[in-house]
């Protein structure tokens, strides 16, 4: 059986192509831009010329797809590569399963309802395809050739027109990267009190994510560095949850990475039941101790 694997990024390219090799004997990856050598039996890049828009690139992964016709397309869920894993599986008269966490003989387990409930769906068409998230196959290994080939870009017949790009406001380090991340909640009062949760990832060498009032509610931080179920899904080894009360919708995103800790000066906030060490007590109080201890 050959597994088709589309990412966008080193990482994503490099953990799913592992999974895929649990799951088929042939692994081939496609990426938009990414290069990862030695993770599939064969790694083309499709580059997206400047001017066009990644979402184009399903020209061109569409004869990919034709070419290599698998039984299986493993992506990474990024904005771009879903469009075109939508557009793949709709030409080939399947769906897709999203969000997916768990692949077994059984099917593919997958959230549903805000990250409340979960099941399990097998696949209806002749080609399955999953979009999964990050984590999912954390341990498995990645093997493969060292060639990486160029894919030349195919122009769609209809292609997006891109009319101004500008580069978003980061979130510090690379979320995804981060081996610790710091998440900001509705419990800081004052924008200016972010600097404590700043403070704390300097320390700890830790990324800045929050839940999504933080962003959608007051704006205080980009739209890209909000975790949850419509945010990011991060697998840090540690997670330091300051001032959020623990809702499904934000756990899902995190409650999957090494060890979750929490601080809350609310003791009966739902987040001291899923964390592994919690500390209740007032922010502004103690993220300077902490600061200060570390
Ligand atoms: C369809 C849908 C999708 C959603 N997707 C997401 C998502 O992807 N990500 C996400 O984050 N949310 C998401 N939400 C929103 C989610 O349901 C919660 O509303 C949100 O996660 C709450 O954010 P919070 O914990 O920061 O705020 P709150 O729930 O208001 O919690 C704030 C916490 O801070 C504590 N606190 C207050 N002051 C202090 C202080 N001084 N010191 C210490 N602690 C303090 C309080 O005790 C409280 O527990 C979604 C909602 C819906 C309906």
């Amino acid at each position: 059986m050959k597994a088709l694997v589309i990412a966008e990024r080193d990482e994503a390219a490099r953990e799913l192509a592992a999974g895929a090799r649990t799951l088929a004997d042939e692994v081939v990856l496609v990426t938009l831009g990414a290069t990862p050598a030695g993770v599939a039996d064969k790694t083309l890049v499709v580059n997206v010329p400047a001017g066009a828009v990644a979402d184009d690139a399903y020209a061109t992964v569409r004869g990919i797809f034709d070419a290599e016709a698998p039984a299986v397309v493993l992506a990474e869920p990024t904005r771009h590569v879903k469009s075109v894993l939508g557009r793949l599986a709709a030409a080939a008269g399947a769906s897709v399963i999203t969000d997916v966490v768990e692949l077994t003989e059984a099917g593919a387990k997958s959230l549903y309802f805000g990250g409340v409930g979960e099941r399990v769906r097998k696949s209806a068409g002749d080609v399955a395809f999953y979009t999964v998230a990050a984590g999912t196959f954390d341990g498995a290994a990645a093997t493969g050739a060292d060639a990486v080939e160029e894919v030349a870009w195919v122009a769609p017949a209809a292609a997006l027109e891109l009319v101004s790009s500008r580069e978003r406001e980061k979130g510090g380090s690379d979320l995804f990267k981060a081996d610790a991340v710091v998440a900001a909640g509705r419990g800081f009062a004052e924008e200016s009190e972010l600097d404590l949760a700043r403070e704390l990832c300097a320390k700890i060498d830790g990324g800045l994510a929050c839940s999504r009032p933080l962003t959608e509610g007051v704006d205080w931080m980009p739209s890209g560095t909000y975790v949850g179920v419509s945010g990011l899904v991060l697998t840090p080894k540690v997670y330091v949850a300051c001032g959020i009360s623990g809702q499904m919708q934000h756990m899902v995103g995190c409650n999957r990475s090494g060890a979750v800790f929490a601080i809350n000066k609310d003791k009966n906030a739902p987040i001291f039941k899923q964390c592994d060490f919690g500390l209740v007590g007032d922010l502004s109080e103690v993220l300077p101790a902490l600061v200060a201890a570390l």
